[in-house]
C-alpha cells in the first residue's frame, strides 16, 4: 500500500473503531461486575426504601402529637421493627435506617430530646419533624429504570444494582488481547542490561492500561527484529481478538511489523496518523482480528494506546462512550502555536489549573510518569497565553472515557 499523508486523529479513531462491535452478553455476579458494561437496561426488582425509615437516631412520634412529653413504649432498630401502632402520647426509640412505626409521622432528634426514665420531652433545641423520614420508594421503586444499557458498572452502579435486587448482571463480554514487544535492543531483565540494551517496558505498560477492559492478556516477546520471529509471534497471537505490537512501526531498515503483517495475511487498513507523538501508528485486520502497530518510543506507545487501543477495547467491551473525554482546564503556561500534527503535551495539575511539562521527547518516561494529563493541541492551533483554556485528558489510572 502507498502510505499517503498521515490521517487526522478523529478519522483514524473512527476508522479503527468501526472494525469492532460490542461482544455478546454474559452473566456475572453483581459483586464481581465492576468495570463491565451493561448489556441491557437495568430495572429495579425491588423498592428502596421498602418502607418509610427514620433518617436519624431519636424518637418517633405521631404527626398530630408534636408537643410532648411522650411515654417511650418500645424501640424500632434497624432490622428490628416495632410491631404495634403508635398512639397519641407515645414515642418509640428509633435508630437510623429503622422502620417508622405504624401511625408515626415525625422524628425528634436525640440531640433535641430530654429523657427521664420512660418519659421523653423536647429539650428546647428543636421540634419533631417529618423531614427526618426517608419515604418508601424515594430512591427507586420496583420496575424503575436504574441504569441504561452500555453504562460502565463502577462501584456506585454496582451498589445500586445490588440494592435494586439484582444478584447477577447481563454485561458485555471482554475482548482478549495479545501484546507483542519487538526489538533486538530489548531486555527482559531490567536489572541486567548491557550498553546496547534497554529494558522492555512498553508491553507491560500497555497490558496495565488495558487490564480492566480485557478477558485475558497474552504477553509475547521481546521478539527479534526478523520477519520470521515476528511471524511466529503473530501466529502465537492468532486466538486474540486484538493484537498490539510496539516498535518496528516506522520506516527504518529494521522496522518489520508492516511487512510481517502483510506476509501473515493481514490487510493494512491505514498507517500513520497526524499526531505527535505517535505518527507511525498502523492498523491492520485479519478476519475478525484487529491489529494495532504502536510506535516503539515509550511515550508514543502510551499516547497511541490511550487514544486508539483503549477506545477500541472499550467499544468491544460494550461502552456507549468509548473515546477519551477532554476536560477543559486553564493552562498556567503559554503554549506555542501547533503544527501539522495534533500534539499531546504532558501536563501537571497545580492548584486547579494545568501546567506544561517542558520535556517533549517521545522517549522521556520520567516526564510522562510525572504527568497528570495530556494537553491536547489541535493541528495549527494558535499560540495560547497564560490562563487560556485547553483540552486535557487525564492519564492517571489509564484515563477515563
Ligand atoms: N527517518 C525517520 N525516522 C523515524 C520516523 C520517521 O518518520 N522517519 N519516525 C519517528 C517516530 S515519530 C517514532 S515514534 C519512531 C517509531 O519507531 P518504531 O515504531 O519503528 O520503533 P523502534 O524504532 O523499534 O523503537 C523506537 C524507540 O523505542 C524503543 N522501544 C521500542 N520498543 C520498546 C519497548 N517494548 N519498550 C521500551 N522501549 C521500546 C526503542 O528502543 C527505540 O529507542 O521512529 C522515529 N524514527
Ligand atoms: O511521533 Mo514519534 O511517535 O514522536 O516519537
Amino acid at each position: 500500500m502507498s502510505a499517503g499523508p498521515p490521517i487526522p486523529l478523529e478519522e483514524a479513531q473512527t476508522r479503527l473503531c468501526a472494525f469492532a462491535s460490542p461482544l455478546p452478553a454474559v452473566s456475572v455476579e453483581t459483586g464481581n461486575a465492576a468495570g463491565y458494561y451493561l448489556a441491557e437496561d437495568l430495572i429495579a426488582r425491588r423498592t428502596q426504601p421498602g418502607s418509610d425509615l427514620s433518617a436519624m437516631d431519636g424518637y418517633a412520634v405521631r404527626a398530630d402529637d408534636l408537643a410532648g412529653p411522650w411515654t417511650v413504649v418500645g424501640e424500632s432498630a434497624a432490622g428490628h421493627p416495632f410491631g404495634k401502632a403508635l398512639k397519641a402520647g407515645e414515642a418509640v426509640r428509633i435508630s437510623t435506617g429503622a422502620i417508622m412505626p405504624q401511625g408515626a409521622g415525625a422524628v425528634l432528634l436525640q440531640e433535641n430530646a430530654a429523657r427521664h426514665g420512660n418519659t421523653v420531652s423536647c429539650n428546647g433545641e428543636g421540634e419533631p419533624g417529618a423531614e427526618h423520614i426517608r419515604r418508601k420508594g424515594f430512591d427507586f421503586s420496583e420496575g424503575d429504570l436504574l441504569l441504561q444499557a452500555r453504562t460502565c458498572v463502577g462501584p456506585a452502579q454496582l451498589a445500586l444494582a445490588l440494592a435494586g435486587g439484582n444478584a447477577t448482571l447481563p454485561v458485555h463480554g471482554r475482548p482478549s488481547l495479545a501484546v507483542i514487544d519487538s526489538g533486538d535492543e530489548l531486555s527482559t531483565d531490567p536489572a541486567n542490561c548491557d550498553a546496547h540494551q534497554i529494558p522492555a517496558s512498553n508491553g507491560a505498560a500497555i497490558a496495565a492500561m488495558a487490564a480492566s477492559l480485557v478477558s485475558q492478556i497474552h504477553r509475547i516477546g521481546p521478539v527479534r527484529d526478523r520477519i520470521e520471529a515476528l511471524l511466529e509471534s503473530l501466529q502465537a497471537a492468532s486466538d486474540a481478538d486484538v493484537i498490539v505490537t510496539s516498535g518496528g512501526a516506522s520506516v527504518g531498515d529494521h522496522d518489520l511489523v508492516r511487512p510481517a503483517l502483510e506476509k501473515w495475511g493481514a490487510t493494512i487498513e491505514f498507517w500513520r496518523v497526524a499526531i505527535k507523538p505517535g505518527k507511525p501508528l498502523l492498523v491492520a485486520t485479519r478476519g475478525k482480528q484487529i491489529v494495532l502497530g504502536l510506535p516503539g518510543n515509550p511515550v508514543s506507545s502510551f499516547v497511541t494506546a490511550y487514544f486508539f487501543l483503549l477506545p477500541l477495547l472499550r467499544k468491544m467491551a460494550g461502552a456507549r462512550h468509548f473515546l477519551p473525554l477532554p476536560m477543559p482546564m486553564a493552562c498556567n503556561t503559554p503554549l506555542p502555536a501547533g503544527g501539522p500534527r495534533a500534539e499531546f503535551l504532558r501536563g501537571r495539575i497545580v492548584g486547579g489549573a494545568v501546567e506544561l511539562i517542558e520535556e517533549r521527547d517521545s522517549s522521556a518516561l520520567r516526564a510522562l510518569a510525572g504527568a497528570d494529563v495530556l494537553i491536547g493541541r489541535d493541528i495549527d492551533a494558535p499560540s495560547s497565553k497564560v490562563g487560556d483554556v485547553v483540552p486535557t485528558y487525564r492519564i492517571q489510572n489509564g484515563g477515563i472515557a
